[in-house]
């Protein structure tokens, strides 16, 4: 990878800088519609299956042509073609960062760029074998009325994306099992979720991309006891692993086994084998539907002209809130049920991709980087913390998630929940200035609308990708590598030099509060 310029020593970063203080800072959106008739149209564009208004953001066509200059500049185009060539973007752990391959049609040609990683044609073919026969097993699962129930044990990118996805998508999920997701190494998760299922009629899954993380592997070992002490025989009938590592799942004792390369992060995962849970709930067809989408918006990224491009101009929109109004938070609302995990999923997406104050080449930078993302859905964030977002001190650019048709027949509710959506954005953005005292709302208060004509596979798919490449967007600007997350690896660390000490009360060498503490919880 040829070094990128750093954003801040650009030509554009300066323009930007004098833009914003010449007057950007004070920028109104009530004004801005004011004064521009086609602020919508300019301002909003259709991508694959999402439809994006950007119009009640603190910019205007200035603001936009620098900030598209700024990408211009920083090389966030040759960066975007390096990763979908193949070239080792992710460079401290000198990985390509292919997940995208895996929402590939089984009919198209990737095309690679000289000195990407060798034998892509056999890596290409052979995530395309692993997705048919992890779909073929996913039918087998959904035809065979013995198995009732399927447990997901996994964490992080291995838990995040198939949960979110399924809850998503019930609408869509065989109804003929049930699905459980345990995470946390709390005993008390996966004990509630075993005290519901019966070993004959239970399939395990663990997902692990390493085959190592220790929550994981504690869940899986004791779901593995449970099993075997319940009378369950068939290790190989009831468990099945999703990992790179198949050699440490065979070692544990699965046979069956779906793999996937390092080329694909955690928090990338959904595609893969990951998603097998996934595809049990919604089938086939449905799995494809979802990749298909993906797809969709990887292609819309890959080749849409950068003013038109909605990956491009989001990214950039949150180095402008981050790097020049200084907003330290973006809250997410979901107004849909069914996306309640959305902004758990998200939070790993973004923050451990670009929660970083090193450059790719571990130089600390002196600029923010990620926001802290955050949120739940509409309506209930609402009756909870908005009043922070409509009169608190700190201004937290919204997202606006909201769905055209309703997945149900209930009268009334959807056109009720779309105009709760409608009108927060409104009062978001216009306030009550004649109000004084408590009951006055300052407004400007900038929010982007995101809506699907329908939450189903194919338009997940593509929202799921958007909130990918516009993460690399904005990585790639801060010049970061976004696709490395050593910052979880100290506190695992500590935790296995402290288990032991819990169980003998060793505190030696330990700090007064830690040492107090663990006194306290032997
Ligand atoms: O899939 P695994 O290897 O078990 O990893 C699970 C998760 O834990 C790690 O600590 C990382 O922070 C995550 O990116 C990853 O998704």
């Amino acid at each position: 990878m040829t070094p990128r310029p750093r954003c801040d020593q650009t030509a554009a970063w300066a323009a930007l800088r004098r833009h914003f203080d010449g007057g950007a800072r004070d920028f109104d959106l009530r004004q801005a519609f004011a004064a521009e008739a086609g602020r919508f149209e300019a301002f909003s564009q259709q991508a694959p299956h999402v439809f994006a208004d950007l119009s009640k953001n603190r910019i205007d066509a200035a603001t936009q042509e620098l900030l598209l200059a700024l990408a211009r500049e920083c090389g966030v185009e040759r960066h975007r073609d390096a990763m979908f060539g193949g070239e080792a973007v992710n460079g401290t752990e000198q990985r390509a960062v292919l997940h995208f391959l895996l929402r590939n049609p089984a009919d198209v040609q990737v095309q690679w760029s000289s000195g990407a990683i060798e034998n892509i044609a056999d890596e290409a073919s052979e995530a395309l074998a692993t997705r048919e026969a992890m779909l073929a097993y996913a039918e087998a699962v959904r035809a065979d009325d013995a198995i009732t129930d399927i447990v997901n044990i996994g964490i992080g990118g291995s838990d995040l994306g198939p949960q979110m996805a399924v809850l998503a998508l019930d609408e869509f999920t065989t109804r003929a099992k049930r699905f459980h997701f345990v995470s946390n190494v709390d005993g008390h998760e996966l004990a509630a979720v075993l005290r519901q299922v019966r070993p004959h009629s239970t399939l395990f899954l663990i997902a692990s991309k390493t085959f190592a993380t220790r929550e994981t592997m504690t869940n899986a070992h004791s779901a593995r006891r449970w099993f075997e002490a319940g009378g369950g025989q068939d290790i190989a009938r009831h468990f099945a692993a999703l990992t790179t590592h198949t050699a440490a799942a065979q070692a544990f004792g699965i046979t069956t086994c779906f793999g996937f390369r390092d080329w694909v992060g955690g928090r990338y995962s959904l595609w893969s084998a990951i998603g097998l849970a996934l595809a049990i709930a919604i089938g086939a067809s449905g799995f494809r539907a979802l990749l298909a989408g993906a797809h969709a918006m990887d292609e819309h990224f890959r080749t849409a002209p950068p003013a038109r491009n909605l990956p491009l101009r989001l990214g950039l929109l949150d180095v402008w809130y981050r790097n020049f109004h200084g907003f330290t938070s973006r809250s997410i609302a979901p107004y849909h049920s069914a996306l309640r995990r959305l902004p758990a999923y998200l939070q790993q997406l973004e923050m451990e991709s670009n929660g970083k104050r090193v450059d790719a080449q571990g130089r600390a930078l002196p600029y923010a980087t990620s926001p802290v993302v955050w949120g739940e859905p509409g309506t209930n964030g609402q009756h909870a913390f908005f009043q922070m977002l409509h009169q608190g001190s700190d201004v937290v650019p919204l997202e606006f998630i909201a769905v055209k048709q309703a997945g149900h027949e209930l009268p009334g509710h959807h056109p009720q929940l779309l105009a709760n959506a409608l009108a927060q954005a409104q009062a978001f953005m216009q306030g009550q200035a004649d109000a004084g005292g408590h009951r006055h709302f300052p407004g400007n208060r900038p929010s982007t609308f995101l809506v699907l004509d329908r939450l189903e596979p194919a338009s997940l798919g593509a929202l799921i990708a958007l909130y990918e490449h516009r993460v690399f967007v904005s990585g790639s600007l801060w010049g970061l590598n976004s696709f490395d997350q050593f910052g979880v690896e100290l506190g695992k660390l500590l935790a296995k030099d402290l288990e032991p000490r819990l169980a003998s009360g060793d505190v030696a060498g330990l700090d007064g509060s830690t040492a107090g503490l663990l006194r306290r919880l032997r």
